[in-house]
């Protein structure tokens, strides 16, 4: 069957970084005929989309954008400037045009952008997809194939179809969920290993410091594996933390016991104990899907 994106012609993209341009580069390689447009602060990224064409056209000034074409604006830019964005962008809209995002935190956030945008439909989405990297010069055709996307909605409408649809033409699996939940369980699987990779990290900085040795010098496989992500954009994850700040700190505590949990039982060389919660970790561990 041929694709139609959920029926989009004409595509706004607000953000051409790693997920904003990956997802207008998956729509390109999956064939679509429409126009994607792209908006970003910096000039430099909005020439870069346009070189690569990997946009139709881009802007760094919301005045000069084609606003009564658009079907679709996608805010692709950090959690907490989407509130600024939604109020800068509201007097343009025209009445039919669906906004969604593509950001790691929903809960409050989406409550607030379905307000501000009413009557215009705002969808929350979240794909579970992502790299390190940041800036659409890192952006990947392919990026959201065979990846879980989120949608929080309360319930089905036309258009929640069409953006369905739209994700499923790139290749996402389509899943619903609660926007509380929502934060609550990225909170545990997503952003609570990426404060400890930061975190890590520091602590061997700090560890440097008190023997006076560099011991980025000595990192096994191990070592790298862990902290691949904390090379993330710290734009992109200050505002996660902060968005998200009541169940990061709920995990963060729930990880700090963990840990402690742990030293006590090396401290007493409690050696069933220890045996105990690293064969049970192992086993979870093992038992994850690829
Ligand atoms: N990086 C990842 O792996 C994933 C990120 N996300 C979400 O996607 C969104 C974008 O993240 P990335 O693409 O990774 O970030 P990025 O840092 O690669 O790109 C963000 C872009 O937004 C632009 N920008 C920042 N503030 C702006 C503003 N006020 N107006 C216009 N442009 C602005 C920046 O210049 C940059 O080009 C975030 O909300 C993030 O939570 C979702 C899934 C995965
Ligand atoms: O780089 C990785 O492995 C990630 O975990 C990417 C990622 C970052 C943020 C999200 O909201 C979803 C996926």
């Amino acid at each position: 069957m041929e694709k139609d994106f959920g029926g989009f012609k004409n595509i706004l993209i607000i953000g051409l970084g790693l997920i904003g341009g990956s997802f207008a580069k998956s729509l390109k390689k999956e064939g679509f005929k429409g126009n994607i447009y792209g908006y970003d602060l910096s000039k430099e990224r909005v020439s870069i989309a346009k070189k690569e064409n990997i946009i139709n056209d881009g802007f760094s000034d919301f005045k000069d954008i084609p606003w009564e074409k658009l079907d679709l604006v996608v805010l692709a830019t950090p959690v907490r400037t989407f509130e600024n964005i939604a109020k800068q962008i509201k007097p343009y809209l025209d009445k039919d045009t669906v906004i969604i995002d593509v950001g790691s935190v929903k809960g409050k956030l989406v409550r607030k952008l379905e307000k501000i945008f009413y009557p215009n439909e705002f969808i929350g989405a979240h794909p579970i997809a992502g790299t390190e990297k940041e800036g659409v010069e890192n952006a990947l055709d392919d990026l959201f194939k065979g990846k879980k996307l989120i949608l929080t909605i309360d319930k089905e409408t036309k258009n929640t179809k069409k953006i369905e649809s739209l994700w499923n033409d790139i290749g996402a699996k389509v899943e619903i969920m609660d926007p509380e939940l929502h934060d609550f369980v990225f909170a545990a699987v997503s952003h609570l290993p990426h404060a400890v990779a930061f975190a890590l990290v520091d602590a061997l900085i700090k560890l440097s410091e008190e023997k006076g040795i560099d011991l980025f010098l000595y990192p096994g496989g191990g070592f790298k594996d862990f902290t691949r992500i904390a090379a993330s954009s710290p734009n992109v994850w200050k505002d996660i933390f902060l968005e998200n700040k009541e169940n990061v700190l709920h995990t963060i505590d729930i990880f700090s016991k963990s840990l402690e949990n742990l030293k006590k039982v090396i401290e007493k060389e409690n050696e069933e104990e220890i045996i105990k919660i690293l064969s049970e970790s192992r086993e979870k561990r093992l038992s994850l899907e690829d």
